[in-house]
């Protein structure tokens, strides 16, 4: 990797939420995303590989971003019958990756499922439950038959991930406040689609500033095309690491 001072010196100021932060690398080849985590620097060590990067370059792109000793949030969203989830996450769990996760909408014997299969495999990443899709709103979900709201949907379904001893879960930061007190303070809180108020909310519904989403208890976020596909990606991720400290200190 090239030197970067000012990469270096944005990993030195913000040590603590860099620590906490995930950049989602949702681009269309493997090129595009070992150039992003090239312009990143070492101000970044921590990598999202969701479905778009996955069907493109597969655990390749994985290994590759392992081999550079980046922690990587393989995000796969498994939602299957037990045994087809189970045996996804086996094969997952070859690789020393950071975080992984499923949908907590796949029921309690899935959840349970996974657990085993994490709990049994050579590496153990975190494993985390999504409840709602930060892109749902009330709306979407009446249309799913869920009537009372996205809130109420988010703690069913961190219930059942924290039951079935999952160790976190993915959700907004607008219900973060309702898990205070049901969760322990170990459980991870995973928040997608933070937005700062100059940028576009795009197709998320269910967004929060990144100092909310501290304020509120999240122990992680994951940040996107806010970052990604700025004109200065360093300095878009400046701006929201200050706004993830400002969230952290009070
Ligand atoms: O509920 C969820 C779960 C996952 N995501 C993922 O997070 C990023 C968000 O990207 P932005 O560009 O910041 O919107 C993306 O990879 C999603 O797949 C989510 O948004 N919501």
């Amino acid at each position: 990797m090239s030197s970067n001072p000012m990469a270096e010196l944005l990993a030195a100021a913000y040590d603590d939420v860099r620590r906490a932060t995930y950049i989602a690398l949702d681009v269309e080849s493997e090129a595009r995303a070992l150039a992003v985590v090239e312009q990143l620097g070492p101000a970044v060590d921590g990598y999202k590989v969701g479905l778009e990067l996955f069907h493109r370059a597969g655990m390749r792109l994985v290994e590759e971003l392992l081999a550079r000793n980046l922690r990587v949030f393989l995000d796969m969203k498994l939602h299957d019958i037990p045994n087809t989830v189970a045996g996804a996450l086996r094969a997952i769990c070859q690789y020393p990756v950071e975080m992984v996760n499923v949908h907590a909408q796949g029921g309690p014997r899935m959840l349970q499922a996974a657990r085993e299969a994490v709990d049994n495999s050579p590496y153990k990443p975190l494993l985390v439950g999504v409840t709602v899709l930060t892109s749902l709103g009330d709306d979407d979900l009446r249309m799913l038959g869920i009537a009372d709201g996205p809130a109420r949907a988010v703690v069913r379904l961190a219930k059942l991930v924290q039951e079935a001893g999952l160790d976190g879960v993915v959700c907004s930061a607008q219900e973060l406040p309702l898990l205070q007190g049901m969760v322990s303070s170990t459980f991870e809180r995973v928040v997608p689609g933070t937005r700062r108020a100059e940028d576009a909310v795009q197709d998320q519904t269910r967004i929060a500033t990144p100092q909310l989403a501290m304020r509120n208890g999240a122990t992680r976020l994951v940040l996107g095309r806010a970052v990604v596909a700025a004109e200065d990606p360093l300095s878009a991720l400046q701006n929201y690491w200050r706004a993830m400290k400002e969230g952290l200190n009070g």
